[in-house]
């Protein structure tokens, strides 16, 4: 199955995720070095957005904390199940950006692998993602897991992209309560 990382925040998802983790719960644990070191496909220095009515070119370069880079260990190294939340201003967005342009680097010769996804439309637009509804074809609310894996399998586009993907990401993904991504899905 994909593995997720999902956020309020955001999930990421891997058909090679192998726990849920958060930043409290980090645990020191091998990660691969080589050629899937973090070094290898991610530069620390994540384009801050600009403030509104700031000029686009007035964005800055900023370096994640140690939390974050927690984080972003977790998701791309250690290629765990991810769901990250925090306060307005936690640099949440920033985290998720440097989540995705990491993770297109990694997969870079597999483009299919990293789905970007969002609860909503505007939050979608936001990461250059699309919903996680559109993405999936999975309709809101709909809990049987036959009937969606029904929909699903008449969705061509929709069920190769759930074949193909790697690591599935959600933002905003608790705004949409009534659909979180069943992994017995896939
Ligand atoms: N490590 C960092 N170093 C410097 N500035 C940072 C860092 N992380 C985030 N910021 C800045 O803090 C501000 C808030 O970050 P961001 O928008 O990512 O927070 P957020 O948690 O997504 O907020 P919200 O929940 O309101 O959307 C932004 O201006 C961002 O550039």
């Amino acid at each position: 199955m994909a593995r997720s990382v999902t956020s309020s925040s955001t999930a990421v998802a891997s058909r090679k995720r192998k726990s849920t983790g958060n930043v409290e719960g980090t645990k020191g644990r091998s990660t691969k070095q080589s050629k899937n070191s973090l070094d290898a496909y991610f530069s620390p220095q994540v384009l801050a957005s600009s403030a509104p009515g700031e000029d686009e070119g007035s964005k800055q370069h900023v370096s994640l904390n140690e939390q974050q880079i927690s984080v972003l260990k977790m998701v791309v190294e250690e290629e765990k199940n991810v769901f990250f939340t925090g306060a307005a201003g936690t640099g949440k967005s920033l985290l998720l950006r440097a989540i995705i342009t990491a993770l297109r680097k990694k997969h870079a010769k597999k483009p299919e692998c990293v789905s970007v996804t969002a609860s909503t439309g505007m939050a979608a637009s936001n990461i250059g993602g699309t919903t996680i509804h559109a993405w999936g074809a999975v309709t809101p609310g709909m809990h049987d897991i036959g009937k969606l894996i029904s929909c699903i399998k008449t969705a061509r586009p929709a069920h190769q992209r759930w074949k193909t993907t790697k690591v599935l990401i959600i933002d905003e993904a608790c705004c949409n309560r009534r659909f979180l991504p069943a992994p017995s899905c896939h």
